[in-house]
């Protein structure tokens, strides 16, 4: 998959038309964008043309509100991109968003992108918007401003018994811990990157040893509290592998009030060193909410208990679901 870097103003121009273009920024790439790519996909195959992706470096929506949350991804970048090449996107036109990039005209905003890039076909979904002025900058609009120079495809809203599947469905009940459901949306289990980093050491003096995740970057997290998990180690002698487990996202209060807040996963038949190592955390479901204990007798009961509850919730997802 090659991706093609973007600037405003757009200095890029295809020489020829090879491909269906899906466009959107697809936070979180949930049911309702494969939808989109899928569909896009479909047609390509068929017209014997490449898929191409036309995206942004970051949130448009984001960009222009103050909440820091809302700035950062539902899924890193790197698994994003590794995810849509397993979708069979040949082609990412990937543009550097800012403001001046979004305060053009819808119909600069065609001839200066979307008509440049080679598209034969434009896909995106029924309630995709192209630039600032959105009740200009949508789908009915978009076949005027085409002039012949690409077909439009829209893709018609994907939705469940709640309503329409969305980005900010799936913020709301990852910040209300609901991992199941948010799974479900995605249709993927949702994930944290990052390296195993060195702790306080009381883990192992407790009886259960935690591989402390920090984020490669910024990455949104499920609110505090214990979930089951599963765990794939990406580098070292267990690259590859992947083991059950239980995290916590909190502060470890029971062991002083001003702890920062750490992920910590007790990985299950596992005693290994993975310090240093890059892992991925798939989020699986909500077990509790974090507790103060009065001493770590009482944590370690616990501990007992989530492992049990962890390996009930985790018999019920088989091996084979898209961890990916
Ligand atoms: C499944 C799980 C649940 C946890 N629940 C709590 C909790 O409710 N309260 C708490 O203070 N710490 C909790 N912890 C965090 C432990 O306090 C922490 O893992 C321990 O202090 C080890 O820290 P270390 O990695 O710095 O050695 C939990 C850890 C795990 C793995
Ligand atoms: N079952 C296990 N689950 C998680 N980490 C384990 C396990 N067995 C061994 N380890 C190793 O032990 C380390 C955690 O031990 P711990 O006492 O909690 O130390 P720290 O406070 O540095 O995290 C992990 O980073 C990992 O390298």
């Amino acid at each position: 998959m090659k991706i093609i870097n973007l600037q405003f103003p757009n200095k890029y121009s295809a020489k020829k038309k090879e491909f269906v273009l899906a466009m959107g920024y697809f936070d979180g790439l949930h049911l309702g964008h494969r939808a989109v790519i899928q569909q896009a996909k479909r047609i390509a195959d068929k017209q014997h043309l490449k898929l191409a992706l036309l995206t942004y470096s970051q949130s448009p929506a984001g960009f222009y509100v103050n909440d820091p949350v809302l700035k950062v991804p539902i899924l890193p970048f790197r698994q994003k991109m590794q995810m849509l090449e397993k979708l069979g996107v040949d082609t990412i036109f990937l543009i550097d968003y800012n403001l001046t990039f979004g305060s053009q005209s819808p119909e600069d905003y065609v001839d200066n992108y979307l008509a440049k890039l080679g598209a034969s076909v434009v896909v995106a979904g029924f309630d995709h918007t192209y630039g600032s002025l959105k009740d200009k900058a949508d789908m009915k609009h978009l076949p005027r401003y085409a002039n012949g120079r690409f077909e439009v495809y829209t893709v018609r809203e994907c939705s469940d018994y709640f309503g329409k599947i969305s980005s900010t469905r799936i913020r709301r009940l990852l910040s209300e811990g609901d991992l199941q459901a948010v799974n479900e949306l995605l249709g993927y289990q949702f994930q944290t990157v990052g390296f195993v980093v060195h702790g306080n050491q009381i883990g192992r003096r407790i009886g259960f040893p935690t591989a402390n995740q920090a984020l490669e970057e910024k990455q949104l997290l499920p609110k505090s509290g214990v979930y089951a998990v599963r765990t794939k180690i990406v580098t070292g002698p267990l690259a590859g592998r992947s083991f059950n487990g239980m995290a916590s996202i909190g502060r470890n209060e029971t062991f002083g009030s001003d702890n920062p807040i750490t992920i910590e996963i007790n990985l299950f038949d596992f005693s290994a060193d993975v310090y240093d190592e890059e892992i991925i955390v798939y989020w699986i479901s909500f077990l509790r909410e974090q507790v103060k204990y009065a001493n770590a007798e009482a944590l370690i009961d616990q501990l007992k208990q989530d492992r049990i509850d962890s390996l009930d919730l985790l018999k019920e997802i088989p091996k084979s679901k898209n961890y990916s």
